[in-house]
């Protein structure tokens, strides 16, 4: 058999999976409207911050009809009714702070939310696929897709801190792109026993994951770290391993008995998923569960992609048996990367989670809060202090799948850890005083 005839035939395709050749798990072109008889949810979700700045947005949601989703025909119809209950739903738990939260979602938004959410296979709350994979507009539509050229089509407290958010975030998504569809270039390359095809889409795996820790480093310039831990977190998160909603939520009109969902978390982002399962990364025990659950925040597809990944011949037993030395390089190096980008990662998380909560624990302590941004992440809930919005015991967990993909490398490969040891990182945040 030619080798043209090899690279042209595959074995596994991205169309299968709804995964889109330019944007990957990116909704391509998200709708900006529903149907007019949805009016009553677009003008609540286009103002949601207002709403609850002015602690308005319960009795709206109260007030407002009760309307079937039976209009509602496409898939990207269905992808913004989702975004657009979804950050109602936020809203409406934690409108007064993690004190007064609610027992029961008001029927009037619980019975679409959840009808929607079957019919997409999606859990009834904010999820990644809605603020960041369903949630971006071209201001140009014909420019380029950067910072300068996107926005939000919905939003939720923290102003251009949760822009950067969610925009960040996406761009950490397109960035994967390339390395996504090299991952179909691998598993056709092992299957058709191709050691060359296999190695050069590894390196452009290895490329897309550094662009990916390239993108992600932007949150730095666009995120305020006090605006996101006291303002923007407690609206990403869930009713499920969270203090101030240890009972759950009632869904009035569905089910007399409180659900469990876990917050809104890049763990659902899918690309890691692949990656991990690509390079035969494996996490073992609470962790390993924990993230096997985010799958089901996972628009079906792409989760069902991930598993399909996960069937297919393992690649790290193709490079072992093939002993090829450029072949084993570029694996590992692959593996470095995912390292670096989860180093860096825990960096972020360390800079916008660990030192603002404890300066938050000094502030309360110390009771002094006049100055304005020390006041901002005093208010921030304290039963999120040591969890990730999406319910982990952050550094713990986040170090351990760091560590666990370390373990994946073939020829122990001791150039990825670039970023300064955590060791000391941890250690200056936990030395913070205020000043
Ligand atoms: C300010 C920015 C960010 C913060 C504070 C943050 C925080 C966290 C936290 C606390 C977790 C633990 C899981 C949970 O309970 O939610 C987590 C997990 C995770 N985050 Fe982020 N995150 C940020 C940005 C991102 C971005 C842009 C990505 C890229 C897609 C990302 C990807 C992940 C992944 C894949 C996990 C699962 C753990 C892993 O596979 O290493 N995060 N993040």
């Amino acid at each position: 058999m030619g080798t043209e005839v090899k690279a042209t035939r595959t074995v596994v395709s991205l169309r299968k999976f709804h995964i889109s050749e330019e944007y990957g798990f990116i909704l391509p072109e998200p709708l900006m409207d529903l149907p007019v008889y949805y009016k009553p949810w677009m003008d609540i979700g286009r103002n949601v911050t207002e709403l609850i700045s002015s602690h308005s947005l319960r009795l709206r949601i109260h007030n407002m009809p009760l309307l079937t989703t039976d209009l509602l025909r496409t898939h990207r119809e269905l992808r913004l009714a989702h975004l657009t209950l979804s950050v109602m739903a936020m809203g409406y738990v934690w409108q007064e702070g993690e004190k007064e939260t609610v027992k029961m979602l008001p029927q009037t938004l619980s019975v679409p939310f959840c009808d929607v959410s079957r019919r997409l296979g999606l859990p009834p709350i904010l999820i990644h696929a809605d603020t960041v994979l369903a949630n971006w507009k071209k201001t140009n539509p014909n420019g380029p897709f950067t910072m300068e050229n996107l926005e939000l089509l919905l939003s939720l407290p923290g102003g251009q801190s949760l822009r950067g958010f969610f925009l960040v975030t996406l761009l950490v998504e397109l960035a994967a792109v390339p390395g996504l569809k090299a991952i179909i270039d691998v598993i056709n390359g092992v299957h058709y026993n191709d050691i060359e095809r296999v190695t050069k889409a590894l390196d452009v795996i290895c490329q897309s994951i550094d662009s990916m820790k390239q993108a992600l480093k932007r949150m730095h310039e666009y995120v305020d770290p006090s605006i996101f831990y006291g303002v923007i977190r407690i609206f990403l998160s869930g009713w499920k391993d969270n203090p101030s909603m240890a009972e759950g939520l009632v869904y009035e009109g569905v089910d007399d008995q409180p659900m469990e969902f876990s917050g809104g978390s890049a763990a659902q982002s899918s690309i890691l998923h692949c990656l991990d399962e690509l390079l035969g990364i494996q996490h073992e025990g609470n962790n390993g569960a924990f993230l096997k659950r985010m799958r089901d925040y996972m628009p079906p597809s792409h989760k069902q992609f991930i598993q399909e990944i996960s069937i297919c011949p393992s690649l790290r037993d193709f490079v072992l048996q093939q002993a090829d030395e450029r072949l084993t390089h570029a694996f590992d190096k692959c593996v470095a990367g995912l390292v670096d980008f989860r180093n860096c990662h825990i960096n972020i998380v360390t800079r916008f989670i660990t030192i603002p909560a404890s300066r938050a624990k000094q502030l309360r302590a110390n009771k002094q809060n006049l100055m304005e941004e020390l006041d901002t992440i005093s208010r921030a809930p304290t039963a999120l202090e040591e969890r990730g919005t999406g319910g982990s015991g952050i550094m713990t967990f986040l170090k351990t799948v760091r560590n666990e993909t370390k373990d994946s490398s073939i020829s122990v490969f001791t150039n990825g850890n670039q970023e300064p040891p955590m060791e000391e990182i941890e250690k200056s945040a936990s030395e913070l005083t205020i000043e």
